[in-house]
């Protein structure tokens, strides 16, 4: 496929996603399903184009003054991908499969892409509604931190320091150029190439023989500042498919007992897997039974209770664009009562004198800081113990973390534009002895 015709087939991806309120990447798969002709070289480059446009969607819309999938992909070719009119106007040429020539009105506004008059949630592309709990967190960065939000994610992968040294899965991949992390002592950083496209990574044998994890540098750092030790008994409340549950069997060097549970076990399936390819040998999976008590033996015995718990996902816009147009107020609500139930339930296996960690990849006060504050009025005697401390767990550079990350009296909050890495929050409280 020509360049031009890649992005006519960008526009009628974005078109379909407008009719029908799916998921991007279903909507990816059926296209490529339905023109076979295009090859995975076509169909990276396609993707790259439309998750770009959905990163820029709201400054798009603006320079082109139409929200319409069109105008859309030739504001983002102009505010992301910095092409100049003319350069635009030759891929609209109206050839065979191209995009129909620039109109007066679209050559003059891809002429002067200015953002200077627009409003903060325009030039920092987020929703409208969610101005007011960004701006919360964030004070006069708001825009900053949304542009960094809307810019395209690295692969970040994790060393299983169960199979593998940093240097020897970083040697095993050399022909991937991956950097070492800045916080993460585990963490190696893979840049993409000019479409956003991601090495094949789950194809290679460093993968394959379990030495490496795909996990966001903010992940790694979460369940490091858990800190996990060895020989100590831990539950993973919300394990989902074990990205935190690995990490911590490797930081507690397979030593100790790890419990994984998720509410719901399709979540779950994946782990079984993961865990035999990891070579992890301290994990029990506990899957729910119905209403059994499924975790009533572990009540009180927890050195550490991990709650990864269910949110908007706010902080990981930069990996799926689509999701930041599709939360709504609604959502928020439901998460927000979610998690307040899921710490309260958590607080019952943590031990005298244990830990408790809360972790979320949003960056809403109402979902992170909020939480934990309602937590210590229910339950006085938790306490956070303050980020100065917990960011020890990384030794060295957690000095240079506390400095980049919003560090508060709840936690840390990593942003893409502090951190490098998603957006997270981690809060690890002490219970009283
Ligand atoms: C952020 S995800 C977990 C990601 C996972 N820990 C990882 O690192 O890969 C949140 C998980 O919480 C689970 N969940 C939601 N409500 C729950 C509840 N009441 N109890 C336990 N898990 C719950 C969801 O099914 C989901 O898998």
């Amino acid at each position: 496929m020509t360049p031009a015709a890649r992005i006519s087939a960008a526009i009628e991806i974005l078109a379909a996603l407008a009719a029908r309120s799916r998921p991007v990447a279903d909507t990816l798969k059926d296209w490529g399903l339905s023109h076979r002709f295009a090859g995975s070289g076509d169909r990276a480059a396609i993707a790259g184009l439309v998750y770009d446009t959905l990163r820029r969607r709201a400054s798009a819309a603006a320079v082109m003054g139409s929200e319409a999938p069109r105008a859309l992909v030739l504001g983002m070719l102009a505010t992301l991908r910095g092409l100049d009119v003319a350069a635009i106007a030759r891929y609209a040429d109206d050839s065979r499969f191209a995009p129909a020539p620039l109109s007066a009105d679209e050559e003059a506004r891809l002429a002067n892409p200015s953002l200077a008059d627009a409003p903060p949630f325009v030039r920092g592309d987020y929703p409208q509604w969610l101005h007011a709990s960004l701006r919360h967190v964030f004070g006069e960065d708001v825009v900053a931190e949304g542009q960094a939000l809307a810019a395209r994610a690295p692969l970040d992968l994790r060393v299983n320091s169960l199979k593998a040294t940093p240097e020897a899965a970083r040697a095993a991949l050399s022909h991937l150029n991956p950097e070492p992390g800045r916080y993460s002592p585990l963490a190696l950083r893979i840049v993409l190439d000019a479409d956003g496209k991601a090495p094949p990574v789950s194809a290679e044998p460093a993968f394959l023989h379990g030495e490496v994890e795909v996990q966001d540098e903010g992940s790694q750092i979460a369940a490091i500042l858990a800190q996990p030790l060895p020989g100590t008994q831990v539950l993973d409340l919300c394990a989902g498919a074990g990205g935190k549950t690995l990490e911590f069997a490797a930081l507690m060097d397979n030593k100790g007992q790890i419990y994984a549970h998720d509410a719901d076990i399709r979540r779950l399936k994946p782990l079984h897997e993961r865990l035999t390819r990891a070579g992890v040998r301290n994990v029990q999976v506990r899957s729910p039974r119905g209403a059994e008590p499924v975790l009533a033996d572990l009540e009180g015995h927890m050195d550490l209770v991990l709650v990864d718990a269910p949110c908007t996902g706010t902080g990981t816009w930069r990996r799926n664009p689509d999701a930041k147009w599709r939360v709504r107020p609604g959502a928020l609500a439901q998460r927000t009562a979610e998690q307040a139930k899921i710490l309260e339930e958590a607080t019952q296996y943590v031990k005298p004198g244990g830990r408790l960690a809360y972790v979320t990849c949003s960056l809403l006060d109402e979902e992170n800081g909020a939480q934990i504050r309602a937590l210590m009025a229910k339950c006085p005697d938790f306490a956070p113990i303050p980020p100065a401390e917990t960011v020890l767990a990384l030794g060295t550079p957690g000095l240079a973390l506390k400095d980049a990350a919003l560090a508060s009296r709840e936690g840390l909050l990593l942003t893409p534009r502090r951190t490098g890495t998603d957006g997270f929050f981690v809060s690890v409280l002490r219970r009283a002895v």
